[in-house]
C-alpha cells in the first residue's frame, strides 16, 4: 500500500472507529458486531506500526497507550470544582427552595438529576479534542490522570464541535464491575474495595493506565465548567448539548416546575435505586436558569443553586454463618 493510500485509510479507520466507539459506549446501540470493531482495530494498529510518522494520541488505539507514571503532575482548574451542600429531608429540601427564592423570586425551576457515587473529574478539551483530565482534588488543584481518564470508553477524543470547553462528570464503577472485581480479588487473596466508589477512585489513582483500562470504569457529565464558542441559558440546555457534542450524560434528569415536583422525584428514585446498573447516593437539584445561577452564586464552599439531597446509608445485610445482621 503506497503511502498517500495508507494515510487516508489510518484517518478513514479512525475515524470509523470513533463512530463504533461512540455508538457502542454512550449510546449503548452498536451497528456493527465486535468482531468487526476487532478486525478494524487490529488493521489500524498494524498500519500505524508501519507509519510510526502518522502517529496521534487521540487515535482510538491510544485509549490504553499511556506509560506508567511515577507520579501525578498537579492540575489547577480553570473554575473551582466546589462541593455540593447536603439536605436529608423534605424540610430541608424546602427550606433550600424558600431560600432560593428569596434570592431571585418565585419564578424559578430546577433541575433533578440522580446524584452518581464515584469520583468527580474535570475534562478540558480544545478545539473540540480532549487535552486533559484532572480529579477534584481540593477544588482548586487536582491530578492529572489524563492516561487513565482515556481508557474510559465513553469519554469522547474528539467533540462534535471544535470548542474550548471545561466538562465535569462523575467516573464510576458500574455494580456489576465491581462485584466481578471483588470476586477475581477475593480469588487472589487480596484486600476487596468496600464498594463501587472506592473502587473507582483507587483505580484511577493507578500510575499504570492499562490497570485503570482493566477495571471497566464509565462516566456520566453532569456540568459545564467553562465553555467558549457556544452559549446556553439553562442547565437542561447545557445537558442536551453536552449529549449532542456525545458526551454521556445520565437520561434520569427531569425539569421541575416547582419542590413539590422535585421532593415526588426523590422518593421515587429512593424506590428504584436498587434496581439501577450504578451507584447513587442521593439526588442533586440544580436551579436550571444559569442567570439565576449567577446571581445566587456561592458560598465559600458550596453553590448557593444547587443541593444535594442524600439517601440514608443502603441497608448492608452481612450474613454470619446464617445469622443476619442489618449493620
Ligand atoms: N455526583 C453527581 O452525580 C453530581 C455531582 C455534582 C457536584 O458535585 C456539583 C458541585 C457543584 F459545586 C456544582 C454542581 C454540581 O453538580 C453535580 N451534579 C451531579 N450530578
Amino acid at each position: 500500500m503506497n503511502e498517500e493510500h495508507a494515510k487516508e485509510r489510518i484517518l478513514e479507520l479512525r475515524e470509523l472507529l470513533e463512530k463504533y466507539n461512540y455508538e457502542y459506549h454512550v449510546l449503548d446501540k452498536p451497528s456493527v458486531p465486535d468482531a468487526e470493531y476487532d478486525q478494524l482495530m487490529k488493521e489500524l494498529i498494524e498500519l500505524e506500526n508501519n507509519h510510526p510518522e502518522l502517529h496521534d494520541d487521540h487515535s482510538p488505539t491510544s485509549r490504553v497507550g499511556g506509560a506508567i507514571l511515577d507520579f501525578f503532575e498537579k492540575v489547577e482548574h480553570t473554575v473551582p470544582m466546589l462541593s455540593l451542600g447536603n439536605a436529608f429531608n423534605d424540610q430541608d429540601l424546602r427550606d433550600f427552595d424558600r431560600r432560593v427564592r428569596d434570592g431571585v423570586g418565585d419564578n424559578v425551576t430546577y433541575v433533578a438529576e440522580l446524584k452518581i457515587d464515584g469520583l468527580a473529574v474535570s475534562l478540558l478539551y480544545e478545539d473540540g479534542r480532549f487535552v486533559r483530565g484532572a480529579t477534584r482534588g481540593d477544588g482548586t488543584i487536582g491530578e492529572d490522570i489524563t492516561n487513565n481518564l482515556k481508557t474510559i470508553r465513553s469519554i469522547p477524543f474528539r467533540l462534535k464541535d471544535p470548542v474550548r470547553l471545561e466538562v465535569r462528570g462523575e467516573a464510576f464503577m458500574p455494580k456489576k464491575s465491581f462485584q466481578k472485581l471483588n470476586a477475581h480479588r477475593e480469588e487472589e487473596g487480596q484486600e476487596l474495595f468496600a464498594n463501587p466508589r472506592n473502587a473507582a477512585a483507587g483505580s484511577l489513582r493507578q500510575l499504570d493506565p492499562k490497570i485503570a483500562a482493566s477495571r471497566n470504569l464509565d462516566i456520566f457529565v453532569y456540568g459545564v465548567g467553562k465553555l467558549e464558542g457556544h452559549s446556553v441559558d439553562s442547565h437542561d440546555e447545557s445537558l442536551t448539548y453536552l449529549s449532542h457534542l456525545g458526551f454521556k450524560t445520565n437520561a434520569e434528569w427531569k425539569k421541575c416546575d416547582n419542590i413539590d415536583e422535585v421532593i415526588e422525584y426523590v422518593n421515587g428514585w429512593q424506590e428504584k435505586r436498587p434496581d439501577l446498573p450504578y451507584e447513587i447516593d442521593g439526588i442533586v437539584i440544580k436551579v436550571n436558569s444559569l442567570y439565576q445561577q449567577e446571581e445566587l452564586g456561592f458560598t465559600a464552599k458550596n453553590p448557593r443553586w444547587a443541593i444535594a439531597y442524600k439517601f440514608p446509608a443502603e441497608e448492608v445485610v452481612t450474613k454470619l454463618e446464617g445469622i443476619e445482621l442489618n449493620v
